[in-house]
């Protein structure tokens, strides 16, 4: 059982400036960590956040697992699902969350303390991969906190990879999954928008391969990935609904009170009229529209987007998550590259249905995997998604063997698992009384949930 004393959590912390944004939050340090990528970490905090109690089997834990920007604190971001009587119903679940590495809310990342060297990993902290954060996670909620089986393991986009890693590499632990707007192998779409938004950054004149300092960061690169990854979040309906061709004026009061301008040759801070926040001195190219007086609704909708992810995040950690879901791919759960040999993970007895010597192709063999996991599995999708398709979720619902589909509906796009909270509720809700009734009270009866569903659109597929 690992100890922690809180002045060597703090030391680990001395570096990271975001790591006190999330209050609920708790720290197990992991003494030693092989990752994937060979390397190995050394005093590794893993930060989680945890609702409800364990019950004596020990087998009521539900594993919620966070986005690409998101943390540990379940409540900040799927707060309406959590809770006494809600969806991740802490009356019955110990519900926990753990950050994921390289992100700047507590878990080993850029901003962590290098102990060899005395100062913060930056651009030296280590590739991490999904499977990494699996593993890790797992040392945590079964090796640390003592979880024997985990009823259910969540998440949407990043997190839907972890949660289908978490049922392939731990099969005997882990009894149902719930991937959302996922993909089990991130696309050659998602590796590009990734690589865009990672030179945005790179582009960055404050960049400098990584070693910048706190007073003089990456802003304008970080918020331009940040604003290229809203495009993908967010569909052509939302932004239309909301915008239209709409110039600003709505947010022109509140911008102007966070305005701040100094004078002269000095540098100016100034977060315009526009919603945009700048690092120079004022420009004098009239083509540059940075302040202008007027501009769409849209541009300022992200322009803002874009500032409120700078306050929160940090440029090392977002390419270190952001290269993480390039390794995202459960085709290396096939025997054929014993991927497990020598690491951490569930073997098992699974037929994959191929001789030996037979060979395959990448197709044939991520096929094989998906039908390998036998747990009740619901795959939830959205139509308009513009980063993990739909096909995705299609081809995870055909190939897992006990898996549904079902569709949320929104016209937000990938952020829908984020926004639509209802509408996951309810399909959550129904998921959890069927797959696992030994969870199941009085209250939840089919008609309590159908009630509550009779004005859900959305589709379901079966096999
Ligand atoms: C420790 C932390 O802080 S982590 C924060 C939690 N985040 C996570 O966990 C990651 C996952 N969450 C997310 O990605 C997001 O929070 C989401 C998807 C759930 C919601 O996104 P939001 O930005 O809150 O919602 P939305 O897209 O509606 O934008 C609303 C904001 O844009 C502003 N806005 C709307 N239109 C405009 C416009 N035309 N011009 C300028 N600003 C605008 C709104 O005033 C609002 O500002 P606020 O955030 O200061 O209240
Ligand atoms: N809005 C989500 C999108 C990634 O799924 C996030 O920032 O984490």
């Amino acid at each position: 059982m690992v100890v922690n004393k809180q002045a060597e959590v703090e030391e680990l912390y001395k570096y990271n400036h975001l790591v006190g944004r999330v209050e609920n939050r708790n720290t197990i340090i992991i003494p030693e960590f092989e990752l994937e990528c060979g390397e190995t970490l050394y005093s590794v905090p893993v930060a989680y956040s945890a609702f409800g109690e364990l019950n004596e089997a020990k087998d009521n834990c539900i594993v919620v697992c966070h986005a690409f920007s998101g943390n540990s604190d379940v409540s900040e971001w799927w707060g309406p699902l959590l809770g006494s009587g809600k969806a991740f119903d802490t009356d019955k679940f110990f519900v926990i969350c753990c950050n994921v590495l390289g992100a700047p809310y507590g878990t080993a990342s850029p901003l962590t303390l290098d102990k060899r060297t005395g100062k913060n990993y930056g651009p030296t902290f280590p590739l991490t991969s999904v499977r990494d954060d699996v593993r890790l996670h797992k040392r945590v909620i079964v090796d640390e906190l003592g979880v024997k089986e985990i009823a259910l393991v969540i998440g949407g986009s990043m997190g839907g990879m972890q949660a289908l890693e978490w049922a392939f590499t731990y099969k005997d632990i882990v009894k149902t999954f719930v991937p959302m707007a996922t993909s089990g192998r991130h696309s050659a779409w998602g590796i590009s928008w990734g690589e865009m938004q990672r030179q945005a950054i790179y582009g960055d004149q404050n960049y400098n391969n990584g070693y910048y300092t706190m007073d003089k960061k990456p802003d304008h690169g970080l918020s331009t990935a940040r604003i290229a990854g809203m495009l993908t979040y967010r569909s052509f309906e939302s932004a239309h609904r909301k915008f239209g061709r709409k110039t600003q004026g709505r947010h022109l009061k509140r911008l102007n009170a966070r305005e701040t301008t100094s004078e002269g040759d000095k540098e100016t801070t100034t977060k315009a009229t526009n919603g945009t926040k700048t690092n120079s001195n004022p420009n004098t190219n009239p083509n540059d529209d940075r302040d202008a007086p007027t501009i769409y609704s849209a541009q300022g909708y992200l322009r803002y987007q874009g500032e409120k992810f700078v306050d929160r995040y940090d440029a090392n950690c977002f390419l270190a998550i952001s290269k993480k879901l390039d390794t995202h791919d459960l085709t290396y759960h096939h025997p054929k590259f014993n991927y497990l040999d020598g690491q951490e993970g569930t073997s098992d007895n699974t037929t994959f249905g191929a001789e030996d010597d037979e060979e395959l192709d990448e197709e044939e063999m991520y096929k094989q995997v998906l039908a390998s996991a036998q747990q009740p599995c619901m795959v939830v999708g959205i139509e308009n998604d513009g980063i993990f398709s739909i096909k995705e979720q299609y081809e995870l619902a055909k190939y897992i063997p006990n898996a549904k589909m079902e569709l949320l509906s929104s016209t937000e796009g990938h952020d829908g698992f984020l926004l639509e909270v209802k509408q996951v509720s309810r399909m959550l809700k129904r998921f959890i009384r069927e797959n696992l009734p030994k969870f199941n009270s009085d209250e939840d009866s089919d008609s309590s949930i159908c009630s509550a569903e009779s004005s859900m659109s959305y589709l379901m597929y079966s096999k």
